[in-house]
């Protein structure tokens, strides 16, 4: 049986290829290739180009592999860019997921794990952030991974098809054993951003906003390192595979780091001080997003290995240091 990981070409997908291939499964992946890169798709893969929305892309995977399970990665990502271009977002992560959804129910697959995040949570949430609070997201990215969420559940309800669904916070870093990294060409994300700065690939790292309600003024994120989030993902799907019942939880360390507070860190990692430019506000943020992940831990038996902000920074850093990429 072979497990497909769609969106397998991209950041999070690649190292989630790489942790079940080391650990024996066969992989599929499906990527179209927008923001993912062909140089971070595993040789023992077979790797398949196209929309994950695309029906006779779909049939061609199931016909030639037998497909058990679906970790569903592809998507469109950045919450800044969907309150500028909503419609797409609800295309790509929303409709373009119950069309997959409908096409892999035909070839009886038995589980999916999907991809969401905190920004389902948005405005009204207090830290740290648990399961049971309200869901109001504050962007087009949040709504329309909160809609995926609902259409998981209720297409479980009908079908009985098993579904973990899982929060993440802020996922940065790469593979320790500097096998892969965040190689999107445009990422956006803090620490990419603050590598690419650090590597002299990028001037000034602008930071959005320093008269936030938090002790530097500064955002506070949960980042949670790659390698351990991927770990969650298979242990759910072990989960769901034994006969759980499905899974609904955040992904992240429960603990924060401000905007300027990983500026600095990452000066230290590269050895000299970042150049940084205050700006205003970015829209859409919010001051403080915070996991409360302990149902990760309880239903998964998930513990982190990489827990460790300097770890994390290192590993994003030594992956940036390269000229070539
Ligand atoms: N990076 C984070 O901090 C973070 C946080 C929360 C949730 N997520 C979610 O995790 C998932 C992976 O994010 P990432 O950071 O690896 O992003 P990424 O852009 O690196 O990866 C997404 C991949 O999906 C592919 N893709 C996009 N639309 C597709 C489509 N319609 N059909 C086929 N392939 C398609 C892209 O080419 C890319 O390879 C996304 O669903 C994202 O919303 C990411
Ligand atoms: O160059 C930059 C980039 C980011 N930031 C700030 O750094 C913080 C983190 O921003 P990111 O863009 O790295 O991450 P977000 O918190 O906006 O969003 C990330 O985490 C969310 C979950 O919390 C979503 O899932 C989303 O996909 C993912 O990009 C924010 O305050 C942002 O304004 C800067 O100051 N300068």
């Amino acid at each position: 049986m072979t497990i497909l990981v769609t969106g397998g070409a991209g950041y999070i997908g690649s190292h989630m290829v790489l942790e079940l291939i080391d650990h024996g499964y066969d992989v599929a992946i499906l990527d179209d290739l927008s923001t993912g890169c062909s140089a971070v798709i595993h040789k023992d893969a077979r790797f398949f180009q196209g929309d994950v929305a695309d029906e006779a892309i779909i049939d061609r995977i199931c016909q030639s592999c037998d497909i058990s399970a679906v970790f569903h990665f592809a998507g469109s990502t950045s919450l800044p860019e969907s309150i500028g271009d909503p419609l797409r977002y609800f295309q790509n992560n929303t409709e373009a997921s119950r069309a997959l959804v409908q096409n892999l129910l035909r070839y009886g697959v038995r589980h999916i794990v999907f991809s969401s995040t905190a920004a389902v949570y948005g405005a009204t949430s207090s830290a740290p952030i648990a399961e049971t609070a309200p869901c109001q997201p504050a962007s087009p990215y949040g709504w329309s991974k909160l809609f995926t969420e609902q259409m998981l559940q209720d297409a479980s309800r009908a079908s009985g098809i098993g579904i973990a669904i899982l929060r993440y916070f802020n996922v940065a870093g790469a593979d320790p054993a500097g096998r892969i990294g965040q190689s999107t060409p445009d990422a956006q994300s803090l620490i990419k951003v603050a590598c690419a700065v650090a590597a002299g690939k990028r001037d000034v790292l602008e930071i959005y906003g320093n008269d936030y309600a938090t002790p530097d003024g500064t955002c506070v994120r949960d980042y949670i390192h790659v390698s351990d989030l991927v770990i969650a993902h298979r242990l759910a799907l072990v989960a769901l595979q034994s006969g759980g019942a499905n899974i609904l939880c955040n992904l992240g360390y429960g603990k924060g780091h401000s905007v300027r507070e990983i500026a600095d860190a990452v000066g230290r990692a590269a050895g000299a001080p970042l150049p940084v430019r205050n700006q205003p506000r970015r829209a859409g943020d919010q001051a403080i997003v915070i996991s409360n992940a302990d149902l990760a831990r309880e239903r998964l038996g998930w513990t982190p290995a990489f827990d460790d902000i300097d770890v994390i920074l290192k590993t994003a850093f030594a992956w940036e240091n390269v000229p070539a990429r």
